[in-house]
């Protein structure tokens, strides 16, 4: 296995061979100066480099460190680096932090500290390049935008593709902000209707008073103020999906009249006396537990039945493993690209705190909070006071089982690293600091394919 490559840049000979001993499970790319610096930088493109800010011709000064910083990451900006610093470096260490420098160390060096922090920074990197491909695949994929790595989603995303060519009426079940509308547009385009319109109404979002004629249209003269002949949503989705979320919260009466419709397929009006028929495909979702409506008698039976042909149901973000973090990447850079900003990079705790914030406001909450941190973050790094998070603790939910617990944690990191990795057993074992072998028995133990 190839070993994972290092850039040192150091003009003293003798730190440069005490880096050499100490990164010995890295091939190391020396580099005494920036030129060669930036030539190994752009043959070899390692994933961390390691520097001095006092480097020739101007050793004892940090100017061509901090220019050599700003080249290395206008190159590749995806770059770990960590500055080896003297101890009356601090100001030229924060500037290089400001400047977009992963972490720092103090010499004389801690080799197990410096070995810990570029184990992290090559963790961090592999997420961040991981996401970039992900970014292709979305671009690729026709249930594009839809972001995720988490088992779970991925068969939800499978059924979406297999339920989409068919006629059946589909209800989406999940938390508030999960996706539901997403994956309905996700099942429109992948239908036979996806040349006619996407038609969405939120019945949570409409007076009661205003949903019937917002739904089946009204003509002149019906009510006052209905100065002229107005088309409802199902007559627009003529041809196309109608998409009717929160379904849960539409009241009785209207449920009849969404009844009949789904029964003859044509619609009157508000105040009209003409039939009118549409064909479309009806796609519902729910926050509620509907089917707990359905037995207090405040949903209808039948209409439930109607509209539940197949139903799946999205899982809330805290469940799907690995997820938080990648989506926290995808709107990172969505927010940096509409915000005109240089792209951000989180730190390290602030992504620690993404993976154990639980997100009850689901995927919509996570949107918000990168988007405003984006906006809040002063320098080119995201903290966790612009993420406005609770820094991460370490009380998880117990298990007293040791066997139990093992096995759990086992499978939820394997799983979360074979996701980083889009699959690939090398990287994922690396990763994980097993062999390959161990990883393949480990998956064969767990039923992982
Ligand atoms: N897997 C995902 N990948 C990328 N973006 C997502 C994903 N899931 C949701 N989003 C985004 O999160 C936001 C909320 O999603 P959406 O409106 O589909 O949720 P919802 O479940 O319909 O919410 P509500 O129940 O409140 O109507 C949207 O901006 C959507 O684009």
């Amino acid at each position: 296995m190839p070993k994972t490559k290092v850039l040192v840049v150091e003009d003293d000979p003798g730190l440069q061979r005490q880096l050499r001993w100490t990164l010995d499970a890295y091939e190391v790319l020396p580099a005494d100066g920036p030129a060669a610096a930036l030539a190994q930088l752009r043959r070899h493109q390692p994933p961390v480099v390691t520097m001095d800010l006092g480097l020739p011709p101007e050793p004892n000064g940090a100017g061509v460190g901090l220019t050599l910083l700003r080249d290395v990451l206008a190159i590749a900006p995806g770059t770990k680096v960590i500055i080896l610093s003297g101890n009356q470096d601090r100001a030229n260490v924060l500037h290089a932090i400001g400047m977009g420098a992963y972490d720092f160390q103090q010499k004389p060096l801690d080799p197990d500290l410096l070995q810990l922090v570029i184990a992290r920074a090559l963790f961090l990197h592999g997420v961040q390049e991981e996401h970039g491909r992900m970014r292709q695949i979305e671009a690729d994929s026709p249930l594009s935008g839809i972001i995720s790595r988490d088992p779970a989603m991925l068969k939800l995303c499978r059924g979406v593709e297999k339920v989409a060519p068919s006629s059946a009426s589909v209800m989406l079940l999940g938390e508030s902000g999960c996706g539901k509308e997403l994956l309905a547009r996700g099942l429109h385009r992948l239908g036979t209707r996806r040349e006619r319109r996407f038609v969405a109404i939120n019945c949570a979002a409409i007076p009661e008073q205003l949903l019937e004629s917002e739904l089946f249209g009204y003509e002149k003269g019906a009510f006052t103020g209905a100065a002229q002949r107005t088309p409802g949503k199902i007559e627009l989705a003529q041809g196309g999906t109608f998409f009717l979320d929160e379904i849960g919260d539409m009241a009785p009466p209207l449920q009849a009249k969404l009844l009949r419709f789904l029964q003859e397929r044509v619609i009157e009006r508000v105040g009209g006396r003409s039939e009118i028929a549409v064909d479309v495909r009806v796609v519902c979702a729910t926050h509620r537990k509907l089917k707990e409506l359905v037995e207090d008698g405040r949903f209808r039976g039948d209409l439930y039945y109607r509209l539940s042909e197949i139903v799946l149901t999205i899982p809330p973000l805290r469940e799907r493993v690995g997820d938080a973090v990648l989506l926290a990447h995808h709107f990172r850079n969505r927010c940096c690209a509409s915000e005109r900003r240089h792209t951000l990079h989180f730190r390290p705790e602030a992504l620690a705190a993404i993976e154990a914030w639980q997100w009850p406001g689901n995927v919509r909450e996570l949107e918000n909070c990168i988007r405003r941190a984006v906006i809040m973050a002063e320098g080119p790094q995201i903290t966790l006071e612009d993420l406005g998070l609770p820094p991460c603790g370490a009380a998880e939910a117990e298990n007293i089982n040791l066997r139990q617990a093992r096995d759990a944690a086992e499978y939820r990191v394997m799983i979360k690293a074979l996701g980083r990795v889009d699959g690939n057993i090398l990287r994922a074992a690396e990763l994980l600091g097993v062999s390959r072998p161990t990883l393949y028995d480990l998956m064969s133990h767990h039923g992982i394919r």
